[in-house]
């Protein structure tokens, strides 16, 4: 059958549906609807062949700019949801309330094949637009939908399955859509479960994130559950009046609806007074207090969170009563590299300057920059950011310059490595002690790190390595922004940007239950990935700087040719740091003007050599080339180093006889000639090493 004619055998079932000659109960009550919506309203020709419309750039960014915040906090559920489904015909997919798609995660090979069906970032996936969708069919819906290959309107799309689910922002307004589109029509019931999982997660998120200033109650009938996905939250404003609820506060408290909800005061919803909750908790410490519910018989655990300081969060502003959330700042939807696939197109517009602190970060990768620029847009929100890289990334460093770009770059940057505090100073590192607080203590007492951060930035390295039973006291203090010094009654009020790192992946951690996911939430505002050295386009100019860096006062050695060969090819394990360490050993190996394959550590310039540099080991041992030669091949660009690369590996292959080599890329001996020479390929190399 070809593609028209099915067209049309799909739109006839679908008008016989519809029009009552054709039983649908094979098809849920939602798909129905749908269907009849979009032939009766939307006036959709079902047999017609469309593809759905597309945003223009600046159309996109727009979009972008107003979902931003939400994207932000999207972002880690969509890739820990990605990891969960752990199939690589899938795409996560999160949608605007027009249905467009503002942020996608998938394989690329995936991307590819459904980019051809219009699945893809700036596409407007509505009813109106695309006909029955999971993503157009949720928006109207306002609920969970799945809907299975035939059930699609349009018969390009049956190939697809789509399960979506909605995310509601704290007054209960539909937001935005979450969506898992794939190829198995099997799927949908087990994404739609860990669908409306991350949906609540997000919402949790941003309620927390925007009543961040107002007063917070955790509240759940089973006190284990408090301070868990299933527990009520409820924001209150001064007066002690509902400003928020997420919904489990709505289920817990009878079935509310949140209109309705919204502005009670608490004395109506509980048995006790907002003060004698706070009270209470104060009393009670970490652990839940019994609060009697006003109306349902149930007796509830409670936990009550003091309002934030700072003036960078984001606090509800109330005008006259009303509530009205801040304005977004224009930061772009977070970059899909993120977490699950680096081929994923970024979002982020790459017309942002790199602001001055940040430019030894990134020197002309795309991947670094889209990484830098992003941190630019979270830090005036004060969003917590979890840089993940391997070791000697760079993310002390990374964090360091997001320091110095931020409001707070006055103020102080306090690292603290979590991986290497002594189990029994942790307490008093991180919180301080009041003087003669035990025995051993400084006379004068110790400010602890955290309080050291205050009004700056403190940075939690190696956050993957702390002991579970610190993360809950760190939770505590991230939660409530106050810290109490050992032995002090005192409780003082902190404010700082929160960054923290890991090479771990702390996704992963979560899932093996050795990290707290609550924590991981608090830490994880956005992710930043920082490549590898491997990964990176920019290693050249990196180098260069490196090897500047490290020759200060003097100016630095050229390289041979060769050494760069060796540099560019190495894998770099230990990465930046790695490099750093070899740069200086070559500096203290070398006369001073020129660095040779000689001068590097041999078990670098043998691991080039195992991984395809040429000639690394044959020049190791040969005098070095001119250096006015060098100096010019190491400011090749990395499209030309590999250009040489590879005509190198072609002349020792046809053992250095143009003609052959030429016969080889189809091109003339002539042009390739010139190559040579641009590339400056001496073919009296080959004499060096032995061949005619
Ligand atoms: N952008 C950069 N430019 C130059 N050198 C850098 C840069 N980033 C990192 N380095 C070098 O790499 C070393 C390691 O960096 P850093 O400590 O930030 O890495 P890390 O990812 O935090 O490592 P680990 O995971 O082992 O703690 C630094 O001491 C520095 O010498």
């Amino acid at each position: 059958m070809t593609i028209p004619e099915s067209a049309s055998r799909h739109g006839e079932q679908i008008l016989n549906v519809v029009n009552g000659q054709l039983c649908g109960l094979q098809h849920s009550a939602v798909v129905t609807r749908s269907w009849t919506r979009c032939l009766r309203d939307f006036r959709l020709d079902p047999a017609q062949q469309r593809l759905p419309a597309i945003l223009t750039r600046p159309e996109l960014n727009e979009r972008l700019d107003r979902m931003s915040e939400l994207i932000a906090f999207a972002q880690p559920q969509m890739s820990m949801l990605y990891q969960r489904l752990a199939d690589p015909d899938l795409a996560v997919v999160l949608t605007d309330v027009d249905g467009v798609i503002v942020h996608m995660l998938s394989s690329v090979e995936f991307s590819q094949d459904v980019e051809l069906l219009g699945l893809r970032t700036g596409a407007v996936w509505s009813e109106r637009e695309a006909g029955t969708n999971g993503m157009g069919t949720c928006l109207i819906e306002a609920e969970p939908v799945a809907v299975r290959q035939s059930e699609h309107y349009f018969a390009q799309y049956t190939s697809l399955t789509c399960s979506a689910a909605p995310i509601f922002n704290e007054h209960g307004v539909l937001s935005a859509v979450l969506d898992v589109t794939s190829r198995s029509p099997l799927l949908q019931q087990h994404s739609l479960a860990l669908l409306g999982i991350s949906c609540q997660m997000i919402e949790n998120r941003m309620l927390d994130e925007r009543f961040r200033h107002a007063h917070q109650l955790h509240f759940h009938s089973r006190p284990e559950l408090v301070n868990t996905l299933d527990e009520g939250k409820l924001a209150l404003d001064d007066n002690a009046r509902v400003l928020a609820a997420n919904r489990s506060a709505l289920l817990q408290l009878g079935g509310y609806a949140l209109p309705a909800l919204l502005g009670k005061p608490i004395d109506e919803l509980f048995k006790t007074s907002l003060a004698d909750i706070l009270e209470l908790c104060a009393r009670n410490g970490p652990h839940p207090v019994p609060v009697d519910g006003a109306y349902t018989a149930h007796r509830f655990f409670m936990l009550a969170r003091q309002p934030g300081l700072g003036s960078g969060g984001a606090a509800p502003l109330r005008t006259a009563g009303v509530l009205a959330v801040p304005a977004t700042p224009r930061h772009p939807a977070t970059p899909a590299s993120a977490q699950v696939s680096t081929q994923v197109p970024t979002q982020v517009p790459t017309q942002v300057p790199i602001p001055a602190p940040a430019t030894r970060l990134a020197y002309g990768d795309p991947q670094m920059e889209a990484q830098v620029r992003l941190a630019q847009r979270v830090l005036t929100r004060r969003i917590p950011v979890f840089l993940h890289g391997e070791t000697g990334s760079g993310k002390e460093v990374f964090a360091n310059a997001m320091h110095q770009m931020s409001p707070a770059r006055e103020r102080a940057f306090v690292a603290i490595n979590c991986a290497s505090l002594p189990e029994n100073l942790i307490e008093s590192e991180l919180f301080g002690y009041r003087a003669g607080a035990f025995t051993g203590a400084q006379r004068e007492g110790r400010r602890g790190k955290i309080l050291q951060a205050n009004g700056g930035t403190l940075f939690l390295d190696e956050i993957g390595d702390m002991p579970m039973n610190l993360q809950s006291r760190l939770l505590r203090v991230l939660e409530d922004r106050q810290v109490s010094p050992l032995g002090s009654e005192t409780v003082i009020k902190v404010d700082f940007q929160l960054l923290s790192a890991s090479h771990r992946d702390l996704a992963e951690l979560v899932h093996s239950g050795q990290f707290r996911a609550d924590l991981f939430y608090r830490l994880n505002g956005i992710e930043l990935r920082l490549p590898p050295l491997r990964e990176r386009s920019d290693k050249l100019p990196l180098i260069q700087h490196i090897l500047a860096e490290e020759a200060q006062p003097l100016p630095p050695p050229t390289l041979a040719p060769e050494a760069v060969q060796v540099l560019l090819h190495y894998p770099w394990p230990g990465n930046l740091r790695q490099l750093r360490h070899a740069l200086r050993i070559a500096l203290a190996l070398c006369d001073g003007e020129h660095i040779a394959c000689r001068h590097l550590p041999a078990d670098i310039v043998q691991g080039a050599q195992q991984a395809g540099a040429p000639h690394a080991s044959a020049l190791a041992a040969q005098p070095d080339m001119q250096s006015d030669e060098a100096r010019t091949l190491a400011q090749f660009n990395a499209i030309e180093l590999s250009e040489r690369d590879t005509l190198l590996g072609l002349l020792e292959q046809h053992r250095w006889n143009v003609s052959t080599v030429a016969r080889s890329l189809s091109i003339s001996r002539n042009t390739l000639y010139r190559k040579l020479h641009r590339l400056h390929i001496r073919l009296a190399q080959s004499a060096q090493t032995g061949q005619s």
